[in-house]
């Protein structure tokens, strides 16, 4: 397999832009109609993760210690659409004859071979780790909502409960699909560290034009059923370090680091945590009552809250939380853990490392703009 040539050709194909994941999804349907089924009836998003997700291959497929966790992840991943082992050829020849139909007259038999080996090892990756996977958890897991609190027109706090113990760690997701929105997963934080009687918190912000965010802020009822995927993600508590902890959050950012929070304070001696809050508007603290009222019970915990967009006159700290969190002090002594808007996210980072703290004690985790 040639590496470069593999990557010249997709450069090629991926210029076309859209028609190349409208091409491929038309030719696997065509073949296989009842696949059709297995996706989303608005297609444009899934579109776009085909192309991401080629690219991101493609790039790394010389350079498999990177390749080989993102596949298996998109393996395990798959396995909520019931995606099982016979797919993955139709999907190779649906991509082949994606490629050999945009390449023109520069398709030929090398590249054929190219694509056919890497192809290969994609499926086999994807799929043993999707086997693996079957051995442990269920490809996803039904729950019901049990608890619904509007914060604010547009946050929604849920309780819901999973049909079967979904082991997880605070700070991970799953991929959520609402009701009425067949097929369409968007990842949400667990909210809280693992309860016994099973239940799950979301955080869910209404995002304009989300088909998935205005179900869940808006219409989701007591009673209505959830599928979850397994739990994904690393931005988990280092447990074995003796540091205090800096918790940063911006808006709905705040699940995973409240997860956080209580596992730390499920601990004999808790560390410090200083956990700031922000959003735009002071009535957009949609969880600080609740926050507050733990750090009044909880002397290890400090809570500042922050608001970027008015005056808060006082009552809470005034600007974006990189510059609220770094005229704070000295935060070399602590591990950081932040989660929020993706700018934020790297600002904190970056102000964060400025100011002394090792790249290896920022934890966070981006998340793109899925609706
Ligand atoms: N709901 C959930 O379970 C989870 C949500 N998230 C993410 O949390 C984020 C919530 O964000 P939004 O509601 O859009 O927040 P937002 O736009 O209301 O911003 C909240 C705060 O972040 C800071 N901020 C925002 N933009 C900034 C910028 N350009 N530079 C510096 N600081 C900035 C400001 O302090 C602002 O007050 C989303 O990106 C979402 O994906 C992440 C993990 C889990």
């Amino acid at each position: 397999m040639d590496a470069q040539r593999l990557k010249d050709s997709f450069g090629q194909v991926a210029r076309q832009g859209d028609a190349v994941a409208l091409f491929f999804y038309a030719d696997l349907f065509v073949r296989n109609p009842h696949l059709r089924d297995m996706f989303p009836v608005g297609m444009s998003a899934q579109r776009d993760r085909l192309l991401a997700a080629l690219g991101r291959i493609v790039s790394h497929v010389d350079d498999l210690p990177a390749l080989v966790p993102f596949l298996q992840q998109l393996g395990r991943d798959h396995r909520k659409f019931g995606i099982v082992a016979e797919h993955y050829p139709q999907v190779g020849a649906s991509l082949l004859a994606t490629l050999r139909y945009f390449l023109g007259e520069d398709w030929n038999d090398d590249l054929a071979e190219d694509w056919n080996s890497a192809y290969s090892l994609v499926a086999k990756v994807m799929n043993d780790a999707a086997d693996d996977d079957s051995l442990v958890w269920p490809a996803w897991w039904n729950a019901q909502v049990i608890g619904i609190e509007r914060r604010r027109f547009d946050i929604t706090v849920l309780r819901a409960v999973p049909d079967r113990p979904l082991p997880y760690r605070p700070g991970q997701s799953v991929a959520v699909e609402a009701p009425g929105r067949l097929r369409q997963w968007r990842y949400y934080s667990m909210a809280n560290a693992p309860r016994s009687d099973q239940t799950i918190d979301f955080h869910v912000r209404l995002i304009d034009g989300g088909p998935v965010s205005t179900v869940l802020a808006r219409n989701v009822q007591v009673g209505d059923r959830l599928r979850l995927g397994a739990p994904v993600g690393s931005l988990t508590l280092d447990a074995d370090s003796p540091r205090d902890v800096l918790l940063v959050a911006g808006s709905t950012g705040l699940a995973p680091l409240k997860a956080i929070m209580e596992e730390i304070g499920q601990r004999p001696v808790p560390p410090r945590v200083r956990l700031y809050f922000g959003a735009r508007t002071a009535d957009a603290l949609y969880d600080l009552e609740d926050l507050r009222k733990r750090a009044a019970e909880s002397p290890w915990l400090t809570v500042t809250a922050a608001v970027s967009d008015e005056d808060p006159g006082g009552a809470f700290e005034h600007g974006l939380l990189p510059d609220v969190v770094a005229r704070a002090g000295n935060w070399s002594g602590h591990d950081a853990y932040l989660c929020g808007p993706p700018d934020m996210v790297e600002q904190t980072a970056d102000r964060l490392l400025r100011l002394g703290v090792p790249g290896g004690r920022i934890r966070f985790e981006t998340f793109g703009g899925d609706r």
